[in-house]
């Protein structure tokens, strides 16, 4: 078991999902979901998931809109009793604080982490100048945005892991840093763009490490957690 590892649950198939948490329940901390799950199938997912076995569960939904329509958002999802929670940084420091008050409202045992993504894995440089029109490097960008995230009351941040070190230097020990787009050296990168090696992202500092399709798909999960490094 290596409760660093969160493993999602990227599919539309809700007896896929627990046969998936039966499976990884005692090699991984927590099990992610998101639109692909929820929409299908609504929250009580959660209430599912967690009688599978899933003790902890992260509902990666990405809140991003207006503060009173992401404090509503946090507040229904947290009834459910999740582990973790993300919102969109962009969304502004009203509505980060809107959403954390939400999220502190459940009280400190029980209420969700709330961490924030700013340029998911699958963007690159070129998309954030090209595109977005932001001409700062990408890496002191998500800097930036994730100490605005921290300023405004969330628990902590996602981002790859080309970004770790930085992110860790300006945000402090106490913040919380959830990394996807893990891969094995010579595994499929699929659709992300910015990857890194799982053993290099926890000395790098991060706390968390999200795996989705490498654990999901894994014949042998032994095997698959035994070649990243992660059967401590
Ligand atoms: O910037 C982000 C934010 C979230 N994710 C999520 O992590 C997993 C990664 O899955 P893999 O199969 O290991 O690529 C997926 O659920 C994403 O929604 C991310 O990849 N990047």
């Amino acid at each position: 078991m290596n409760r660093q590892i969160i493993c999602a649950l990227d599919t539309p198939h809700l007896d896929e999902a627990i046969a998936t948490v039966r499976r990884l329940k005692d090699h991984v901390g927590a099990f992610k979901i998101g639109h692909a799950l929820t929409l299908p199938n609504g929250l009580e997912v959660v209430e599912r998931l967690r009688d599978a076995g899933a003790d902890r569960i992260f509902l990666d939904l990405k809140f991003h809109d207006i503060p009173n329509s992401v404090a509503l958002a946090v507040r229904e999802a947290a009834k459910h009793g999740v582990w973790m929670m993300t919102v969109h940084i962009t969304g502004g420091p009203h509505m980060m604080a809107a959403a954390a008050e939400q999220a502190r409202a459940f009280g400190e045992e029980t209420r969700p982490l709330l961490v924030g993504v700013s340029v998911l894995t699958s963007l690159d440089q070129h998309f954030l100048t090209e595109h977005l029109g932001i001409n700062r490097e990408l890496e002191e960008h998500m800097v930036q945005l994730s100490k605005l995230a921290i300023e405004n009351e969330l628990d902590g941040v996602v981002c790859s892991a080309h970004e770790i070190k930085s992110i860790r230097a300006a945000i402090g020990p106490r913040g919380v840093i959830v990394t996807p787009g893990i891969r094995l050296a010579q595994g499929d990168t699929h659709d992300q763009k910015r990857v890194g090696d799982p053993g290099q992202a926890l000395a790098d500092g991060a706390d968390y490490l999200v795996i989705g399709r490498a654990l999901a798909s894994s014949p042998d999960i032994e095997q698959t957690m035994a070649q990243l490094g992660m059967t401590r």
